[in-house]
């Protein structure tokens, strides 16, 4: 039984008031305050889902224990046998639960066992430990495995010293005299009491201590660093191995739910696949090994840098299918041009035509198809890509049915320009086949697409630990789902008759999810609802699992198991998360 009058975590989650009465109304009150509590715990369990193209479960499950701390012993049967981690999910009448475990369902996908809450007792030989206050992002990653970094704290008691056994607590938002939402500690602040100890008189933070830690640094190496671990963790509220950075390549840390909406689109070998939303890639890179790496995976994202992350994400994972390029997916569908007008055109409109070609290209050696020198480019690049025989003509191309080139001349000046412009890489070029090159994308021609990931900026009211949600207003909110649905109608006009589409979010709110669900089928007569998910309404999802398991009996089992077993607080690693998948109609 928790002590109300002793420091623990029991934090409130704050929501904007408009926001909370119309969850209140939406769910009643007991709903939302489940969904509340168990927003503020982190799951107590982390999916890896496994990069089966370069390696298996088995291996990821050796190198995984081999990491986490005396694991070993967890994947010995009662005769000392190794298991190999097919451990059952339930744990019969053994002391130690598997701690890590191939998911009996998803065989690309292993499971990490964390643990808590646990009771910390914050007293140390000489009173109440001094004390630590982290920002609630830094919170937030310490539920989920990671130490305290130098950024991350704000306040410190006085005298910490280097080596000295700490308590973290979090300073939360709320809301001020005008009602305005305040941390009320600014960076730098040091924690005055008699002895430098826990502030007990502070009852704001009473209930948000998160753990103990080992000062790695003294109070002023805490503020005059400017990275690097401040406070190791020693005993946590919540336990998760720290997964992050180990096994680069091999696995990728990703939400069940996530897992499940790359299942629910059923890529095939061969296909053309859009995920509009892309960065950092996560759900991409799960389409790509689901089709074996075989096919056309286009990725895009508004963010240039973004982009570049999820280029990284595919190199690392040794996956070719990926092409990903800055595009934005408000503006994405683009008309066809016709040959009169190639030369004309900045930007190319990409088809699948170009997608074929593009890929053809790849047998190329690398180096080869584009130079970036105008002189040399001139005589040595791939004559449909790139730059024309004449310095001072800058070729563009456009694509349309078939592969055509464009001229535009333009003046020596401008071709300099142009000639600066593709030196100096990433800033303003794009990769072509793991080149900086000028390839400008405008967008896609209409029906490009057999599918389509829609997978948009949402809330993310769903996702956790979350231990503040103020900064979401109604107003906030009716823009999320302004923004998705002008994304599904992009989305829409991508996908060929008798292709899918799959949209996803991550959130409680029913006005970013089926409401936009409802709009997409109410505005576009020719979508048929093939699925969605079972939290919010009737149908399950029908994509099928290996062993012929349903993604709904999935979510079942998961309740079952996971829920109970791992998480009483709540469902699943992500709560409120929602999958529909659609049919265009075919012609
Ligand atoms: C929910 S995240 C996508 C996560 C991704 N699907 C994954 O599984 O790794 C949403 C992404 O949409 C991108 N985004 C937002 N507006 C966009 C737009 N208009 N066009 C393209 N991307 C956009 C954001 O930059 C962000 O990376």
């Amino acid at each position: 039984m928790l002590d109300e009058r002793k420091p623990g975590f029991r934090p409130q989650l704050q929501f904007n008031a408009d926001v909370e009465a119309l969850f209140v109304r939406v769910f009643g009150t007991d709903r939302f305050n489940t969904f509340c509590q168990a927003l503020t715990c982190p799951s107590k369990y982390a999916c890896v889902r496994v990069n089966t193209l370069k390696t298996t479960c088995q291996e990821v499950l050796i190198k995984l224990l081999d990491t986490i701390n005396n694991a070993h012993s967890f994947l010995l049967s009662s005769d000392g046998r190794f298991c190999g981690g097919k451990l059952p999910l339930v744990n019969h009448g053994s002391d130690k639960a598997p701690i890590c475990f191939e998911h009996p369902l998803l065989r690309d996908t292993v499971i990490v066992q964390g643990d808590g809450p646990h009771h910390i007792d914050y007293i140390g030989c000489s009173g109440l430990l001094k004390e630590v206050v982290v920002s609630r992002k830094c919170a937030e990653a310490v539920l989920r495995g990671a130490n305290v970094f130098v950024p991350g704290v704000l306040a410190c008691s006085g005298h910490v010293e280097q080596g000295d056994i700490v308590a973290i607590s979090v300073a939360l938002e709320h809301p001020n005299e005008k009602g305005e939402w305040v941390v009320g500690v600014t960076r730098g602040t040091v924690l005055l009491s008699e002895h430098g100890n826990i502030q007990l008189e502070k009852k704001d933070r009473m209930h948000c201590y998160i753990g103990k830690g080992r000062a790695l640094l003294s109070r002023t190496g805490m503020f005059r660093e400017s990275h690097g671990v401040a406070v190791e963790m020693v005993e946590r509220v919540y336990n998760l191995p720290p997964l992050h950075g180990i096994l680069e390549g091999d696995i990728f840390l990703q939400n069940l739910p996530s897992i499940l909406t790359a299942r629910v689109l059923d890529p095939q070998q061969g296909e053309y696949v859009l995920d509009m939303c892309a960065a950092p890639g996560g759900k991409a890179t799960a389409l790509a090994i689901l089709m074996k790496d075989k096919g056309i995976i286009v990725a895009t994202d508004r963010s240039h840098n973004k982009v570049m992350d999820i280029k990284k994400l595919a190199k690392e994972m040794q996956i070719e299918c990926i092409r990903a390029y800055k595009v934005d997916a408000l503006k994405a569908v683009q008309p066809e041009m016709n040959s009169s007008e190639n030369g004309l055109c900045e930007k190319i409109c990409i088809n699948r035509q170009f997608l074929d070609f593009e890929s053809k290209q790849s047998v190329q050696p690398r180096g080869e198809i584009i130079d970036l020198d105008l002189e040399k480019s001139s005589r040595n690049c791939v004559p449909e890509i790139g730059i024309s025989g004449k310095t001072n003509a800058v070729q563009k191309y456009v694509v349309t049915d078939t592969l055509i080139k464009g001229t535009q001349y333009t003046s020596n000046a401008k071709a300099r320009k142009e000639g600066r412009r593709m030196k100096n890489g990433p800033k303003v070029t794009h990769s072509y086949q793991g080149h900086d090159a000028m390839i400008c994308v405008k967008g896609f021609a209409p029906h490009t697409f057999d599918k389509v990931l829609l997978d948009p900026p949402c809330s993310a009211l769903g996702l956790r630990p979350r231990l503040f949600a103020g900064e979401e207003t109604i107003e906030g909110l009716r823009q999320h789902a302004n923004y998705q649905r002008r994304l599904f109608d992009q989305a829409v006009q991508l996908c060929r008759p008798g292709g899918y589409i799959v949209y996803s979010t991550c959130t409680i709110n029913p006005g970013e999810n089926e409401a936009v669900l409802r709009y997409a089928l109410d505005t576009y007569k020719y979508l048929s609802l093939v699925d969605q998910n079972p939290y919010l309404g009737e149908p399950g999802l029908t994509g099928t699992l290996d062993d012929g398991v349903s993604c709904k009996e999935l979510l079942k089992e998961e309740e079952k198991h996971l829920v109970q077993r791992f998480n009483p607080s709540g469902p699943l690693d992500t709560i409120g998360f929602f999958i529909a998948k659609f049919q265009v109609k075919p012609n």
